[in-house]
């Protein structure tokens, strides 16, 4: 890869991709960003000792791929002030709600792919849905293949509202496990454990669950039936939650994750 890639914002969501590219050999001097913020800028040197510029300019007429990284409010700005420098790229795009009939048209191109990442990327165990847009040959396709697996797993949508399903699901998703860690936690602390002694029971239980998930052949219900004994301690804390609706909570709670990202689109994308 060493075709330059310029990124559009370089806040969290950047700097998880750019981690994985640099961890798969990409050179920074490779690597352009824009970047408003000083204070991110400042993180980009030191994490990946790329320097970033304030605004968008000619430099980024060199760039084969441009990651679209800006939060949903501020992607119309950032596109029109960028897209003259950009006229000849394959367009990726992260961001939450907006689609891609508002991003071809503020860019005036049709070379580009949506996607929907997950944080886990700064790890490279992240997951991506992908969704591309007709004017993006097979071969941009595995261009942009190349750069998300650096980044962990992916996989292609067959049609775009898709995406807000994705972003509801593993997009926020890990905030969703974080949560629960966080809820665990301060009840195992609650009743005795050291703060520290909770954290890591919490964190390796939803890493070792995690990996059962994957390399088992059973389903989570059950897997899920096999730690609970009849009678027994995960049976009360099940039907603890059941009574308590915790499914239909999470299941609401993902709805409006969804609603929310169609939102996002309605108000920040259209020409
Ligand atoms: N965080 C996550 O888990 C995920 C995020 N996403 C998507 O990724 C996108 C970025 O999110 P995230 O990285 O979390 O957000 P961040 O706020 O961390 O990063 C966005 C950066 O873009 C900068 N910015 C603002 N305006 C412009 C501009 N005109 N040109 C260039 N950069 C600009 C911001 O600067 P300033 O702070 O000064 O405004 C900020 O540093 C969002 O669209 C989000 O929906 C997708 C999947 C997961
Ligand atoms: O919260 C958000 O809007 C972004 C999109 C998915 C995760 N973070």
């Amino acid at each position: 890869m060493s075709e330059r890639i310029a990124f559009i914002g370089g806040g969290n969501m950047a700097s998880a991709i750019i981690g994985g590219l640099i961890k798969q050999g990409v050179l920074p001097q490779n690597i352009d960003v824009v970047e408003p913020s000083e204070e991110a800028r400042n993180q980009l040197h030191s994490s990946f000792g790329i320097t970033a510029q304030a605004q968008a300019s000619a430099a980024l007429a060199g760039a084969g791929l441009v990651v679209w990284a800006v939060k949903p409010q501020a992607f119309k700005e950032a596109a029109l002030a960028a897209a003259p420098f950009t006229a000849n790229a394959l367009h990726l795009s992260v961001a939450a709600g907006i689609n891609t009939d508002s991003i071809a048209a503020w860019l005036g191109s049709e070379r580009l792919v949506r996607a929907m990442p997950n944080t886990p990327a700064l790890v490279g165990k992240g997951i991506s849905g992908l969704f591309a847009r007709a004017g993006v040959s097979a071969e941009d396709q595995k261009r942009v293949e190349q750069v998300i697996c650096t980044t962990g797993e992916f996989l292609w949508l067959d049609t775009e509202d898709k995406l807000d399903v994705v972003t509801a699901l593993s997009g926020s998703g890990p905030a969703y496990v974080f949560y629960f860690m966080e809820a665990m936690t301060t009840a195992g602390t609650e009743m005795g454990l050291e703060r520290e002694q909770a954290h890591k029971l919490a964190v390796a239980t939803f890493a070792g669950a995690s990996d059962l998930a994957q390399t088992s052949a059973e389903s989570p219900q059950q897997l899920r039936q096999r730690v609970t004994s009849k009678g027994g301690t995960t049976a009360a804390a099940i039907a603890s939650m059941e009574d308590n609706d915790v499914r239909a909570l999470l299941i609401d709670a993902m709805y409006a994750a969804r609603e929310r990202a169609k939102k996002l689109g309605a108000e920040f994308g259209a020409a």
